[in-house]
């Protein structure tokens, strides 16, 4: 489990060279039954690598099958043929009790938060670690006060979810998925219901978690601005496949997709800002 409480040094420059493969989807298929027969084919044999230290992107139209791949990352959907591999482990070829061991490595967040309604923050972060076990009662308050403190709850404890702001929940559910140290944390449009303000603050603390506890991050948008501002590398998803991928400071490629090829200047804009920026305070 990793520690919260000693945040290592500020934010290091990527290194030069690659880090290592996190995840490995390989020739990942899945079709859903049609209630009026046959069957729809949401992701058509998607391949892709999401190296440590990553904020990878999923952006795609509506529909376009975003959703149903991250679900793959942590086996909530199983994919029909293909295998899934998060830090060395092949989910796809675990059992049942393997599974639960290994998603403990996987947190996630959600577009509507899903948090308990009837329990209050601190026994909405305890429960994975009530629920897993193998911590006493003072070690699941120390770690529930670090994830809190963490996204700068720490006063909201015994405040119950209806009694929060939006990017307050978020918050919430961030602690609960960090509560049991992963190293990988997957976020399904996790923006799509918080205002401008409130998307942005909350960006900030998933850079802050990728950066500062070395978390590497997953998140499907449908938003440019929220993959352009976070992420170093995103897939764009069409008809369940991976119509093309690209690391976002690459700006010298050409771009196959509409998608690919807004969002590739979406970021030039971004950079030249920051370089403007940069000039006038010099
Ligand atoms: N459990 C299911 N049963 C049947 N069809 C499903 C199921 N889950 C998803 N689908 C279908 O798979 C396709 C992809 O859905 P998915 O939610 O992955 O898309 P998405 O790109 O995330 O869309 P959005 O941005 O609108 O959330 C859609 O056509 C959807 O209707």
């Amino acid at each position: 489990m990793r520690n919260l409480t000693s945040f290592p040094a500020p934010p290091t420059p990527p290194p030069a060279t690659p880090r290592p493969t996190l995840i490995r989807i390989a020739g990942a298929n899945k079709t859903f039954a049609l209630p009026k027969g046959g069957d729809f084919h949401a992701v058509r044999d998607v391949t892709l690598e999401v190296r440590e230290g990553d904020i990878f992107g999923l952006i795609g139209k509506s529909g376009a099958g975003k959703s149903t791949l991250l679900r793959l990352f942590n086996l909530l959907e199983r994919p029909d043929s293909g295998t899934v591999t998060v830090d060395g482990r092949e989910l796809t070829a675990l059992r049942k009790n393997e599974l639960r061991d290994a998603r403990r490595n996987i947190g996630m967040i959600f577009q509507q938060f899903n948090l308990l309604q009837n329990a209050t923050v601190f026994d909405n972060v305890a429960f994975p670690l009530r629920i897993h076990g193998g911590m006493n009662a003072e070690q699941v308050a120390a770690r529930v006060a670090d994830c809190l403190a963490l996204v700068e709850l720490g006063d909201k404890a015994d405040s119950y979810p209806a009694q929060l702001s939006g990017g307050q929940k978020q918050r919430v559910a961030i602690a609960r998925a960090l509560a049991s140290g992963p190293a990988v944390l997957l976020c399904d449009e996790p923006t799509s219901a918080l205002d401008a303000e409130t998307t942005r603050a909350l960006l900030g603390t998933l850079q802050d978690i990728n950066q500062r506890l070395d978390v590497t991050i997953v998140i499907v948008s449908h938003e440019l601005s929220v993959l352009g501002e976070i992420c170093n590398r995103v897939a764009v998803i069409e008809d369940g496949a991976v119509a093309e991928q690209f690391d976002l400071a690459d700006t010298s490629a050409v771009r196959k997709t509409v998608l690919g090829r807004e969002l590739a200047q979406h970021s030039a804009d971004i950079i030249e800002a920051q370089a403007r920026k940069e000039r006038a305070h010099a």
